[in-house]
């Protein structure tokens, strides 16, 4: 079943009298349950911009959007940000229980679903600290325990893992799959780690240098469990990874070029 259909989307902005082609006739239809990744090599080439106008928090200039929504009662998405997507004056157990609540669901629910994901993040015993009294990586698990607990239609994930040491960012991975596992959530997810690409994605989806198009849509049929050993040994891994590495090489070199020019 289709659940993200995206058509011939395009997206610019004027900046300072500059015109910015941001994203160019983007078409794509991303499954019920599967986790893309949308993976980009060079900066700037519009996978915030994709995120953004799926999130509802910018609007196309042109092309079309659809969200198949199979629960009329949730939420479209939840995104999580690489940083500050918390709230500093809520305490971890309220930042997690924050979307729910904004939905005037019965209290007992709310509080049943929060301990629920609360475990499943691993924040329990953390649950009455405030955010200024957490680590890098348990925030981002707050963020991820609010995202799922908000039971949206899909996820939008903005590297979300992106500013935590290696350690925490195996662990997280690993965690996001076990709940993405659990819950068959539709994920859209950027990054740009190829490693991170591998071990996460059904899909992953090369992006070009600007304007943003996708210049290359990868099935993962690797089995999982996966793990990031497997992805560092696995030969059909490692295939996959020289290939997207060649492509991603030319696209920054284009970026390159564009920029001096
Ligand atoms: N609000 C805005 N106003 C003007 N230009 C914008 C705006 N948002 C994004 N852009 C421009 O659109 C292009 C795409 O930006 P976007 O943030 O989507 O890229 P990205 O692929 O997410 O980049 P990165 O990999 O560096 O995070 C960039 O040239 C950026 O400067």
């Amino acid at each position: 079943m289709t659940k993200i259909e995206i058509t011939d989307l395009s997206k610019h902005f004027i900046k300072k009298n500059k015109y910015i082609e941001a994203l160019q006739n983007i078409s794509l239809t991303i499954k019920q349950g599967e986790f893309v990744c949308l993976l980009g090599g060079p900066s700037g080439c519009g996978k915030t911009t994709l995120l953004r106008i799926l999130a509802n928090l910018d609007k196309p200039s042109s092309g079309d959007i659809v969200i198949h929504q199979t629960e009329k009662k949730n939420p479209l998405q939840s995104m999580v940000f690489q940083e500050n997507g918390v709230i500093p004056w809520l305490t971890v157990e309220e930042n997690v229980a924050f979307g729910l609540k904004m939905r005037h669901m019965p209290q007992s629910f709310i509080k049943e679903r929060t301990e629920y994901y609360l475990q499943k993040v691993g924040l329990t015993n953390f649950k009455h600290l405030y955010p200024k009294e957490l680590s890098g990586g348990m925030k981002q698990r707050v963020s991820i325990g609010r995202a799922f607990a908000n039971d949206p239609e899909i996820l939008l994930m903005d590297e979300p893992f992106a500013a935590l040491d290696e350690q925490n960012k195996f662990i997280l991975q690993e965690e996001l799959l076990s709940i993405w596992q659990e819950t068959k959530k539709t994920v859209l997810f950027i990054t740009h780690s190829i490693d991170e690409a591998l071990l996460l994605s059904d899909r992953i989806l090369l992006m070009s240098a600007q304007p943003g198009q996708i210049i290359k849509d990868i099935s993962i049929e690797i089995e999982r469990p996966r793990s990031i050993e497997k992805v560092r040994s696995d030969p059909k891994m490692t295939k996959i990874f020289l290939d997207i590495w060649n492509h991603l090489q030319s696209e920054v070199k284009k970026s390159r070029l564009l920029n001096e020019s």
